[in-house]
Formats: C-alpha cells, sequence, structure tokens
C-alpha cells in the first residue's frame, strides 16, 4: 500500500484553515483504531462523526448519540492518527444550551480523547458559542445546511438552501461561524451553486458533502464509501468498494465450511509435534 502524500508533521486546524483556495482538504470518517490508521494515510482530516451512533451502534439518528460514545470512540481514533487532523463531533444535547455547556463538553472531548478540534451543527446561533470556545483555546469546525441533529424540526434528510431565501439563511449562517472564529466549516446537502457561492464568500474552508464539487474539501462516512454500511445510498455516497459484499461472502464461506467440517483443517489445528 502506498500513502499520499508524504507529510512530515502532524496537521492542525491552523494549517487545515490555510488551506482555503488551495489543495483541496481529504477528509473521512473513523470510529475505530484500524479504520483510523488508514484514513490517516491519506487524509488530511479524520473525523470521528456521530454518526458512528448510526454506524456503529444501530440508531436510527444521531439524537441518542452521548459523550461517552464520542470519547470512547475519541479515544480508539487518537491511537490510530498521527499525520491527519483529528476532530471529534460535540453529540446532540452537548452544547445547545449555552457557552458554558458547550466549552465544558468540548473540553472534555478534547481533553479524554486529544483531539485538536470540535464540530458542532447550527449556524448563526451557535456563533456566539464558536467565539466563546476559540477565544478560550478550543478550535472549532462548524456544520451547516442538513444538520442531521435537527432532523425532527427539519422534518427529514432533504437538500437544504433550494431558493432564494433558504440560500441566503444559509450562506449567512456559513459568514456568522467564519467571523466567530470557526476554522473551516461543513457544508451538508445544499445545491452545488449554493455550495460554490459560500466557498466564494466566506474566509474558511469549506467542506462539503453533497455540495457540489466546487467546495475546498469534501468528507464522507467511510462505511458508506467502502459499501460496509448496508443499505444507506444517498445520492452524495459514491462506493468506492463493495466491503459489505465482501464481508457477506467471506462469513458465508466459514459458515458452510464450519457446517460441513470443512474447517479447521491441519494447517489451522495444533499437533504434539509442534505446539505453537
Ligand atoms: N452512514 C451515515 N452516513 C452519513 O452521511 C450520515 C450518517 N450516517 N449519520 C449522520 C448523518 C445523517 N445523514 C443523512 C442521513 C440520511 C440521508 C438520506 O436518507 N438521504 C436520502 C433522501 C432523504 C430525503 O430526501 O428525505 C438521499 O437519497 O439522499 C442523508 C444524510 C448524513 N450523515
Ligand atoms: C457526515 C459528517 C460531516 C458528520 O457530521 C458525521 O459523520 O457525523
Ligand atoms: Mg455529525
Amino acid at each position: 500500500m502506498s500513502a499520499t502524500p508524504d507529510r512530515k508533521s502532524r496537521l492542525g486546524p491552523g494549517d487545515i484553515r490555510a488551506r482555503k483556495g488551495a489543495a483541496p482538504v481529504v477528509c473521512l470518517t473513523a470510529y475505530t483504531t484500524p479504520m483510523a490508521k488508514l484514513v490517516d494515510r491519506h487524509c488530511d482530516l479524520v473525523l470521528v462523526g456521530d454518526s458512528v451512533g448510526m454506524v456503529m451502534h444501530g440508531l436510527s439518528s444521531t439524537i441518542g448519540v452521548t459523550m461517552e460514545m464520542m470519547i470512547l470512540h475519541g479515544q480508539a481514533v487518537a491511537r490510530g492518527v498521527s499525520q491527519a487532523c483529528m476532530v471529534v463531533d460535540m453529540p446532540f444535547g452537548s452544547y445547545e444550551e449555552g457557552r458554558e455547556q458547550a466549552f465544558r463538553n468540548a473540553a472534555r472531548l478534547m481533553a479524554e480523547t486529544g483531539c485538536q478540534a470540535v464540530k458542532l451543527e447550527g449556524g448563526r446561533h451557535m456563533a456566539e458559542t464558536v467565539a466563546f470556545l476559540v477565544q478560550r483555546g478550543i478550535p472549532v469546525m462548524g456544520h451547516v445546511g442538513l444538520t442531521p441533529q435537527s432532523v425532527n424540526t427539519l422534518g427529514g434528510y432533504k437538500v437544504q438552501g433550494r431558493g432564494h431565501l433558504e440560500a441566503d439563511r444559509i450562506a449567512r449562517d456559513a459568514e456568522a461561524l467564519a467571523e466567530a472564529g470557526a476554522f473551516s466549516v461543513v457544508l451538508e446537502k445544499l445545491p452545488s451553486a449554493l455550495g460554490q457561492r459560500i466557498t466564494r464568500e466566506i474566509a474558511i474552508p469549506t467542506i462539503g458533502i453533497g455540495a457540489g464539487v466546487e467546495c475546498d474539501g469534501q468528507v464522507l462516512v467511510v462505511d458508506d464509501m467502502l459499501g460496509l454500511f448496508a443499505d444507506f445510498r444517498p445520492k452524495f455516497v459514491k462506493r468506492y468498494g463493495e466491503l459489505g459484499g465482501a464481508a457477506d461472502a467471506a462469513i458465508a464461506a466459514y459458515a458452510a465450511e464450519v457446517r460441513a467440517r470443512a474447517f479447521p483443517t491441519p494447517e489451522h489445528s495444533f499437533g504434539e509435534s509442534n505446539p505453537a
């Protein structure tokens, strides 16, 4: 396996911010040490997303994700990351009450996982909280457009920002986060033209997921692009692998061999003379 590209030292939020208008920022999620090691070899930023609740714990939305889950998976990912910038999602309910609550939980995520930044969902109404965190030493990534923690008020996982008023509102949200000191912002499920407009208008890198090719970077859930997450195939996911199908075939072959007493053979068994 060949790693892309050669990097000497650990990337931080400042390095990501400095990529505005330059080479695309490559991001994927990770939730475990082995996957974090693979993502770290090729990506600029690894996100411990609250999507972990849906991908690894079988939840039907990200609403039930807890601080404890984010810390446990954050610690696992930190053991696999040495080059990429590591960001952990703040889970639903851990930051919305006010800036003090947000600081307390963001500081806990950083102290207990060793991540370099946190991400939280929301636009203008979160700007004051973002500024409070940044001023106190916590780099923040924003997230606007489709914000999955608001699925119940948004009424589903629909494309956001269709129509002029909605587009203007989301553009102002992204601008407010940039003004508040966020080092980058995720744009989720927006028309490509709006992704391009926001990318041109704000001073920090935009990281798109279903927001078009003009964003300053892209992010996907790694299990989605590997074909590991069952039948989840929204339009913005491109499958670069079919690992779910490969895993299914391997498990089926194992089950058949055990039932036929074809596994284990002497090759995977211990005799008197080879007690290793
Ligand atoms: N595995 C996974 N991948 C993700 O991208 C992801 C998560 N989990 N969990 C957190 C959020 C939730 N996201 C979602 C969830 C559902 C759709 C979805 O169902 N999209 C459908 C149509 C939905 C609709 O129009 O109402 C699609 O075809 O895009 C999209 C993004 C993105 N994030
Ligand atoms: C999809 C990305 C941006 C995310 O927030 C997550 O994985 O939770
Ligand atoms: Mg998330």
